[in-house]
């Protein structure tokens, strides 16, 4: 059997006193898209940090390609590429020149540099904007240049940190196509705090909660309870007041917000046959307008809130 090409074992790290990453576990196979999805502060850029080899493990190891990310870090930077958050761009330098420097940085040079660049830019797109300052470009344009970056010297995994973060609704559809486009060539590891958002690129996720990676064990039986995601254009506190009155509903919070108009919610109830109609009639009873009341697919996105929610408690 051939062994993943990414291999974490019981890896642990404290910073200081504090412990960020416990006991982690995980094999990713070649080719694979992988979600690494955790409320904020539960530990993915550590994990992504040692992955790359900018972080030492506190105990545990850690093998890209079958090398280890401490002892053979050389080589597993040249297998592993990130792309953070924020496309942290040097605002002074062209979008050309940037990747040449990038390039370089890589150990590429002369016309294997340019090739790479040339092939990068052509990828994702970026012809037309080559001379432009980075410091001019659009949301949108900066994280398409992170990416192109970040496929320099044709890296087999790229790791990538909330890459549809701050894009609008037509960008994030334009880097997901893209993201699956790269998965034919690239193992890709991606981290995020929404569930909807790795769902659709995602072909697995890995759930992290305080530092712990949850086991499919930790993930079974948990459905006694509806989820329905609603969409509606009205003060929260008029949803709020209204939905919470229906017979059954336990619970309503806000999804990350689509941008325009409608903010989303997710509302967790008991399980009965007309609940969902019963909250379209109490909603539109109170004037409010409803553009999509469905129930929320994965049982994995209770658990998810269940487990957030309680962790959240906990810290509360
Ligand atoms: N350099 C550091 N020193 C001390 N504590 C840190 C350091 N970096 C992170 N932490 C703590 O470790 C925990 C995990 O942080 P980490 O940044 O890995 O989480 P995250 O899931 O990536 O969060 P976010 O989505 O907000 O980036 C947090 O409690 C954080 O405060």
């Amino acid at each position: 059997m051939m062994s993943p090409l990414v291999l974490a074992q019981h890896v642990t790290k404290w910073y200081g006193p504090r412990r960020a990453v416990t006991d982690v576990s995980f094999g990713i196979d070649e080719g694979e898209i992988v979600g690494l999805l955790g409320p904020n502060g539960s530990g993915k850029s550590t994990i992504f940090r040692m992955l790359t080899g900018y972080l030492v493990p506190t105990s545990g190891r850690i093998e890209v390609g079958g090398h280890d990310v401490v002892t053979d870090s050389l080589s597993v930077r040249r297998l592993i590429s990130y792309v953070p958050e924020d496309a942290p761009l040097y605002d002074h330098m062209r979008v050309g020149e940037f990747l040449h420097f990038m390039a370089n940085l890589r150990g590429l040079r002369g016309t294997a540099a340019k090739a790479a660049v040339d092939q990068a830019a052509e990828r994702l797109d970026l012809t037309r904007v080559m001379t432009l300052l980075t410091a001019k470009l659009s949301r949108g344009f900066r994280q398409r240049v992170s990416i192109a970056q970040a496929l320099l010297g044709t890296p087999r995994v790229l790791v990538m940190d909330e890459p549809t973060s701050g894009l609008d609704p037509h960008q994030v559809i334009g880097v997901r196509d893209l993201i699956r486009s790269l998965a034919r060539s690239h193992t890709v590891l991606i981290a995020s705090h929404i569930l909807p958002e790795i769902e659709k690129i995602a072909s697995r996720v890995m759930i992290l909660l305080d530092g712990t990676l949850l086991t499919a064990d930790a993930l079974k039986g948990k459905s006694e309870e509806t989820v329905l995601r609603l969409a509606a254009t009205a003060p929260e506190a008029t949803v709020r007041g209204v939905v919470s009155a229906v017979a059954g509903v336990r619970d309503l919070t806000v999804e990350a917000d689509a941008g325009s108009g409608a903010r989303h919610y997710l509302i967790r109830a008991e399980p009965r046959a007309s609940l969902a109609a019963d909250i379209v009639a109490a909603l539109v009873g109170a004037g409010v307008a409803v553009s999509e009341l469905n129930e929320a697919r994965p049982d994995l996105e209770r658990v998810f809130l269940d487990l957030t929610r309680q962790s959240s408690r906990g810290a509360a």
